[in-house]
């Protein structure tokens, strides 16, 4: 999505295109991070977070009406003068499975129009890593710069994930040198399905970022992207194929931390 300040507008966008989905059941849509308000300003994205309410039920009803699994990440929630980029997981009937506050927040200097981004001036991080049980298995949250964190993935996959949802809005700048190669290392080392969903373009407030929304197999194939722009992109789950690698290659049982627990506990 090409997301921009009036979450009214983002939202008929979202029904737009969940009206273009294929017919399959059951379906996961993930969308971008701050998929409802999008370069507003700070001062937006608060009275947002006073909003989230209507925000949720808005999307309650459009996964109700779909019928799909919906990942509506991210969404400032409220917390106090501040709030947190919460993502939620919503099921075929609406109801909330879970939600995730993005742990790893993006106070960096990039080499672009926006030069100094320092999301913990106004977002609290979250502490809690979250996996939510679908008919898919159970999937994984989190949340663009968490990408780089491998340690989070770890976390999701010691819980379970066999799929990780990575909501998203990577710079223009880190997203061309960075975006593919990070999310299918931590495909790859954490033998999941990661699906990345990004924002794309040039947004209110200037800021341009890379789009490039892809779903990672976790044999670190692509198996479905977005070159340019807006639009959708969709890709099968093979549980057997992820059973097989998992299997084959067992790099949670080799993982030396896993070693030392194991020593630890004798
Ligand atoms: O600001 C908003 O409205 C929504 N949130 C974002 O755009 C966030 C925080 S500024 N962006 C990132 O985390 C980019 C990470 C990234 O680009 C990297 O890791 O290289």
């Amino acid at each position: 999505m090409n997301s921009q300040p009036q979450p009214q507008e983002n939202l008929k966008k979202v029904e737009h295109w969940l009206q273009q989905l294929p017919d399959q059941q059951p379906q996961l849509v993930v969308l971008p991070e701050a998929f409802s308000c999008f370069g507003a300003g700070d001062k937006a994205q608060w009275q947002q977070s006073q909003n989230a309410e209507q925000t949720h039920q808005a999307l309650t009803e459009l996964a109700r009406k779909y019928r799909v699994y919906l990942c509506a990440g991210t969404v400032p929630t409220p917390n106090g003068d501040k709030f947190y980029a919460t993502s939620w997981l919503f099921g075929p009937d609406g109801k909330e499975l879970g939600n995730y506050q993005k742990i790893h927040l993006f106070d960096v200097d990039v080499a672009d129009n926006t030069k100094q981004y320092r999301e913990s001036a106004w977002a609290t991080p979250g502490q809690n890593v979250v996996v939510v049980d679908t008919e898919f298995g159970r999937v994984g949250l989190a949340v663009c710069y968490d990408v780089r964190f491998p340690e989070l993935f770890r976390l999701l996959r010691q819980q379970g994930a066999e799929i990780i949802v990575l909501p998203s809005a990577f710079t223009q700048v880190t997203g061309a040198a960075h975006w593919q190669t990070l999310v299918t290392a931590r495909a790859i080392e954490q033998q999941v399905y990661v699906v990345a969903a990004g924002q794309v373009g040039t947004h209110a407030n200037g800021r341009q970022t890379y789009g490039h929304s892809m779903v990672i197999d976790p044999w670190g194939r692509n198996l479905a992207e977005l070159a340019d722009g807006e639009g959708l992109a969709s890709a099968f789950a093979e549980p057997e194929q992820l059973a097989e690698i998992r299997n084959n290659i067992p790099v949670a049982d080799h993982n030396v931390w896993s070693i030392k627990r194991k020593y630890d506990s004798n």
